[in-house]
């Protein structure tokens, strides 16, 4: 098999474009979508069949991590794409497991909600990476819903590693945490909700919840599942108790992970065609439609008739001699996960753009904040780093350099996609990557090197 990964150490060259690229770009299954999808059948009351499913780092952590605790996983056809669930019988669930969340936050912020129903004594351990992001307010949340939680040198638990000693299923009640450093503090807790004897509810103490994409995505599969989740008033979410009974599903794209793809349109001015997005859908990728449009590139949606899909095309602008054109962005809010990829077109756009309300990406992989202003600065740029912001002047004389990727998959992309204007520009670790997006560098290079039908 042809790779283009490097062996670990080895820097990665990333594909410099000599010509706009141009090319539909098939992507695997959502992250987000699949690992609530995977909890979801794991704490139902009922089997299921889950086709569309992404084989990556922190979905295989997630598919181990609910294997450990007692669901289990068959492929159809042999096809890692497609898993007959078979959920996990709580009560039988004992003795003493460890669970390894990796460095993925959906694994490290739901599974302990999920091992709390067990009889089992649960580690929960992962990367020494993972230690730095924070878990304090969902550990809090399911202690005040009656789960003992406790961690070796930690009074009040606050970060991996920590154990939960599984006692049934959890009293439940009201449970107030301020969610302003993830959205999983929140999702983690509606996912158990109904698991509870009394339903969770729950109530965001702090000023600001980022990404409402993922909590509605979380609600969403929820009410696919059974379970409706009201919300009285903003910031709070009712859980009622009863049974989750997921049905057949199928995981849209990743839109997120779209996203280097179609900025590489943006910033050659070419041409990247997405199959399968989704008409209406709860990923904060579909954000990309306005996005993409503030840095210059045309948006363009093909629905697919008798379907609830379409064709997403971005073209980006040129001049009339055929040069890139990318205006800047100005002010984005609340990108959450994109803001990185967002910061590598910004980092090429003649304009000013300014990321704010990004805060919380310093628990993120990396601090993402931190990573993209040291980055920038390696090629040449200053970029005005604040707590919760960050400024690009636009117009930027950008000279070559080694980008590190700090185990960040998204750090990784965003070097690749400066790598297609700056020539000689390689990548540290590209197959981080692998977090969420196996493929990348061999789909990177059939990209860069002309091929039209690429399966990302
Ligand atoms: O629940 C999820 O699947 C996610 C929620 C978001 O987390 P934050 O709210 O911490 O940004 C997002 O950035 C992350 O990539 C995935
Ligand atoms: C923040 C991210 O991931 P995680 O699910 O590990 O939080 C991300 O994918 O950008």
């Amino acid at each position: 098999m042809v790779t283009m990964t490097p062996a670990p150490g080895e820097e990665w060259a990333a594909p410099f474009a000599s010509a706009p690229v141009s090319a539909t770009v098939a992507l695997p299954g959502s992250k987000s979508l699949t690992n609530r999808h995977l909890v979801l059948a794991a704490l139902s009351e009922t089997p299921s069949r889950l086709t569309g499913v992404l084989v990556s780092r922190d979905t295989d952590l997630m598919v181990a991590a609910l294997t450990a605790l007692g669901a289990s996983f068959t492929r159809v056809n042999d096809d890692p794409t497609v898993l007959d669930i078979t959920p996990i019988k709580h009560a039988d669930t004992t003795g003493n497991i460890t669970v390894d969340s990796g460095l993925a936050g959906t694994v490290m912020r739901f599974i302990p909600g999920v091992a709390a129903s067990t009889h089992a004594t649960v580690l929960v351990d992962g990367d020494e990476q993972s230690y730095a992001r924070p878990m304090g307010p969902v550990i809090d949340g399911l202690i005040q819903a009656g789960v003992k939680i406790t961690a070796e040198q930690q009074s009040k638990v606050t970060h991996l590693p920590l154990t939960v000693h599984g006692a049934g299923a959890p009293v439940g009640g009201t449970v107030s945490i301020d969610a302003g450093g993830s959205s999983q503090f929140i999702s983690a807790l509606l996912l158990i909700g109904a698991t509870c004897t009394d339903g969770l509810d729950i109530r965001h103490t702090g000023k600001h919840t980022p990404s409402p994409e993922h909590i509605a995505m979380t609600i969403a599969l929820l009410a696919e599942a059974g379970v409706s989740v009201t919300t009285p008033e903003p910031d709070r979410w009712v859980v009622p108790p009863g049974a989750i009974t997921a049905g057949d599903s199928a995981v849209e794209p990743d839109l997120s992970n779209a996203g280097p793809y179609l900025a590489a349109a943006v910033v050659t001015g070419g041409r990247v065609t997405v199959p399968y997005w989704p008409m209406e859908t709860t990923q904060i990728g579909d954000r990309w439609r306005t996005l993409l449009a503030r840095f210059g590139a045309e948006v363009t949606f093909e629905p697919v008739s008798g379907t609830n899909y379409g064709d997403l095309t971005v073209t980006g602008a040129l001049t009339a001699a055929g040069q890139p054109v990318i205006t800047g962005g100005g002010e984005i809010s609340d990108l959450a996960e994109l803001a990185p990829t967002t910061a590598a077109i910004a980092m090429l756009a003649e304009g000013p753009t300014r990321l704010t309300n990004i805060g919380h990406l310093r628990g993120h992989e990396t601090d993402r904040l931190s990573a993209l202003t040291t980055e920038a600065k390696k090629l040449g740029a200053t970029v005005e780093e604040g707590d919760d912001y960050l400024a690009f002047a636009g117009s930027y004389q950008l000279q070559p350099a080694v980008i590190d990727s700090y185990a960040d998959h998204r750090m990784a992309t965003y070097g690749a996609i400066i790598g297609l204007r700056v020539n000689n520009t390689s990548i540290a670790d590209v197959a981080t990557t692998a977090k969420t997006m196996p493929d990348f560098p061999l789909a990177w290079t059939q990209l860069v090197s002309g091929k039209r039908q690429i399966r990302a």
